[in-house]
């Protein structure tokens, strides 16, 4: 017999469009049934039958109003087969009650860093409910560099008893792509105003850029990363962290406002620039977890036209990570951002965890 699973998907923007895409063209064994799928905040496709939403014109097909979180979970609870909750957004709202559908039974997978980098007791419930018998599975890879390997392999490696020593790294797609475009090994008179927007369009972007911009994205990853490995990080404004965002821009309201007079600012981090490249350096922005020193930081740094950091490229991330067993660190590098990277590493989490339980 097929096995099958149910899955509610909440978000069709930036990853959620590219999730559905993949989704829809799966070839799996296992069925899964989108019984839910959330287009925004206000519009839903689902039906009280359970009837699978047709992916193959979800854009398009009549909505109705979206179901409260106390209702989707009766609604996925009332179901036949076991859930999925896939979260493509970046909402506290839907974070906070991730505890609440791991307890019911109802299994996560997302790219959402909220629920794990925010206060650490929302963590910290989370992984405690998900030890109560019957409780949900949780799969977060794409929340720290998209697709690529790093929670994975990180609890692995604890999991089976090594010890982390440090973590290092590049953790933003988007300000990876700034900064490798802007502070470059060449001179160059690129605008940083300008590099933001491409980076908005290309899709690499928070939905709002600030959100990277001022760091705390990058912050969150790194949140992530030291409390896998141990390090118990209260929330991610709790250690130093530079921001962008110049100081006269920080009250604006909207990032489309914020976006136009970004350009007013170009000269101060040009200078920034300017005098690393005369010290034959490229500025890039990095986030450290040093477990010896309990230690966690964020900010712009400065590296040598030879180092490593100098000469990565595009939206790529590199990540380096210590511990007693490497020695020599484990280099992780790739995109760390962009929808179809993004979507592949949440539809990798629904699979793995449909393997275990679809029935
Ligand atoms: N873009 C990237 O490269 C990466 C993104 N991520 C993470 O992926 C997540 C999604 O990012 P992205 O796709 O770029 O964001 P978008 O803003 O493009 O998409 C978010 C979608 O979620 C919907 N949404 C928000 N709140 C709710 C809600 N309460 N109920 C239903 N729908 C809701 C939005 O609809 P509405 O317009 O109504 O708000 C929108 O459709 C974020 O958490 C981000 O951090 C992680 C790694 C890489
Ligand atoms: N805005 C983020 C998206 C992934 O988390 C980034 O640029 O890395
Ligand atoms: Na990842």
């Amino acid at each position: 017999m097929t096995k099958s699973v149910n899955v509610a998907i909440i978000g069709s923007g930036v990853v959620g469009g590219a999730f559905l895409g993949q989704l829809k063209n799966l070839k799996s064994s296992i069925k899964y049934n989108v019984v839910y799928l959330a287009k925004t905040s206000t519009e839903a496709l689902y039906s009280k039958s359970y009837e699978p939403v047709d992916l193959s014109n979800w854009s398009t097909a009549a909505t109705q109003a979206t179901l409260s979180l106390d209702e989707l979970v009766k609604f996925l609870k009332a179901g036949s087969k076991p859930s999925i909750l896939v979260d493509n957004t970046s909402s506290v709202a839907i974070a906070d009650y991730y505890p609440t559908f791991i307890k019911e039974g109802i299994s996560i997978a997302t790219p959402n860093k909220k629920a794990f980098s925010s206060d650490l007791s929302v963590w910290k419930e989370i992984f405690s409910n998900a030890e109560l018998p019957h409780a949900g599975l949780v799969y977060h890879e794409a929340t720290v560099g998209a697709a690529l390997p790093l929670i994975g392999p990180l609890r692995d490696l604890i999991t089976t008893g090594d010890k982390v020593e440090k973590i290092e790294g590049i953790f933003s797609g988007t300000l990876s792509y700034i900064f490798n475009e802007f502070s470059t090994t060449e001179k160059s008179d690129v605008k940083f105003s300008d590099v933001v927007k491409v980076a908005k369009k290309l899709g690499y972007t928070e939905p709002d850029p600030r959100d990277d911009l001022n760091g705390l994205d990058v912050a969150r990853k790194v949140t992530i990363l030291a409390r896998i490995s141990g390090l118990e990080v209260q929330s991610p404004t709790s250690f130093p962290v530079d921001s962008l965002i110049p100081k006269q821009l920080e009250g604006i309201q909207s990032a489309a406002e914020f976006l136009e007079k970004l350009p007013l600012y170009d000269d101060d981090i040009q200078k920034v620039k300017d005098e690393a490249f005369a010290e034959g350096k490229v500025l890039r922005f990095v986030g450290q977890v040093d477990l010896k020193s309990n230690k966690v930081s964020v900010g712009i740094g400065k590296y040598a036209f030879d180092h490593p950091f100098a000469s990565l490229k595009g939206s790529d991330n590199v990540v380096s990570i210590k511990t007693e067993r490497y020695v020599n660190p484990l280099i992780i590098q790739g995109a760390g951002a962009g929808a179809e990277i993004t979507a592949h590493g949440v539809l990798a989490d629904t699979i793995k965890i449909a393997e275990r339980i679809a029935n």
